[in-house]
């Protein structure tokens, strides 16, 4: 039998161990709190991340990072993307030859501006054809309560790909598509996050739908502009990782990146902010990474820009709108 051991016990590696668990793979989950994790053996609960859903009795959980990777044929690893490295560094020794590293987070590493398959890469030294990206529309709580969902399974080993879509495909449930194109499902998931602040930030104004969908749209624009400069496939952008994901975190009020930036939109200070936030927003980070991984690349994301100066350099989301508004009149595909 298949086994998955899956790293954070938050609202996604709980699912995603949930679907893991009931689609035939021995699933463990390794989380940092003894008490949560007790929680998760003994009473098939999460109540931190995940009240009122009943846990498979067959999901194991250890706080035991050598438990958790012994034997394990999948090592799916859903912790903050800016805590990635640290972490892997620490169980890099216990992880078998032959194990598929996946990928659940979606964020750009500080300082480096690497993509978490690149950290995972570099940290634990696999080839990428070892390392596999799952990324698309999957609010983790929508999922939990057994709602339909779909998602985009990557790897440039399509043998790889496929394993990993038969061990997390649980019909009718959870639906997942292959992509070789890593650059792009990963690039996808991290940026919408940066997104999805922006279009927060103009619902707390009191803007309406003719604004999110002008956000959504050149996001989009953005997304695809960098992606092509990475070597992402374009195509991949029309898809569940790309507008699929986009639209599901821009429009719903489960999205903690909508919901921070909301707040910011509605005049509550940074610090308050982060303070309500009791889960990972990634595109708070990570929207200094994709700026700086942009700038690398001299690829124009004026949306992430903006994004940047409400959330970390003191500006007011009006000025951030005045700002987008008064660029200069160009050619909708300029640039792409
Ligand atoms: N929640 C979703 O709907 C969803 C869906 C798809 C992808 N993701 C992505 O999955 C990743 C994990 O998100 P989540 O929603 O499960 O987050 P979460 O905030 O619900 O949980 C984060 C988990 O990581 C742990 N953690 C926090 N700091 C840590 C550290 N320094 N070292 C080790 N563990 C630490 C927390 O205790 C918790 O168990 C993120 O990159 C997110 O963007 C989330
Ligand atoms: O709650 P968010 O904003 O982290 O979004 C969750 C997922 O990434 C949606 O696919």
């Amino acid at each position: 039998m298949t086994k998955a051991a899956v790293f954070g016990t938050g609202s996604w590696g709980t699912t995603f161990a949930m679907i893991l668990a009931e689609a035939g793979n021995r699933t463990i989950l390794w989380g940092r709190r003894p008490e949560l994790v007790e929680g998760i053996q003994r009473a098939h609960t999460n109540l931190d991340y995940l009240p009122g859903v009943a846990l498979p009795t067959s999901l194991g959980a250890t706080t035991d990072p050598a438990e958790a990777l012994d034997g394990a044929d999948f090592v799916v690893l859903a912790v903050p993307s800016q805590s990635l490295r640290l972490n892997l560094a620490a169980w890099r020794e216990h992880i078998p030859r032959d194990a598929v590293l996946v990928s659940l987070m979606k964020g750009v590493e500080l300082g480096t501006t690497k993509r978490m398959s690149e950290v995972i890469r570099e940290v634990a030294g696999v080839p990428e054809e070892r390392v596999a990206v799952v990324s698309g529309p999957n609010l983790a709580k929508e999922i939990a309560q057994r709602q339909p969902a779909a998602t985009v399974v990557a790897c440039v080993d399509e043998e790889v790909a496929a394993r990993l879509q038969a061990a997390c495909h649980l019909p009718p449930w959870f639906r997942p598509y292959t992509n070789p194109d890593v650059v792009g499902v990963e690039l996808g998931g991290a940026v919408k996050n940066v997104i999805a602040l922006a279009v927060g930030v103009a619902v707390g104004m009191g803007m309406g739908d003719n604004v999110a969908a002008m956000l959504m749209t050149r996001g989009l624009a953005e997304i695809s502009r960098l992606g092509a400069a990475l070597g992402a496939d374009p195509h991949t952008f029309a898809g569940l990782a790309g507008m699929g994901d986009l639209v599901a975190t821009c429009t719903s009020p489960l999205s903690r990146n909508r919901t921070f930036g909301e707040r910011l939109g509605r005049g509550m200070t940074l610090a308050e902010v982060i303070a309500a936030t009791k889960q990972t927003a990634e595109g708070v980070k990570s929207c200094e990474s994709v700026l700086a991984l942009a700038k690398k690349h001299d690829i124009e994301m004026p949306i992430t820009e903006v994004v940047v100066g409400v959330v970390h350099d003191g500006m007011s989301p009006s000025e951030a709108g005045m700002l987008l508004m008064s660029r200069s009149p160009k050619p909708e595909r300029y640039g792409l």
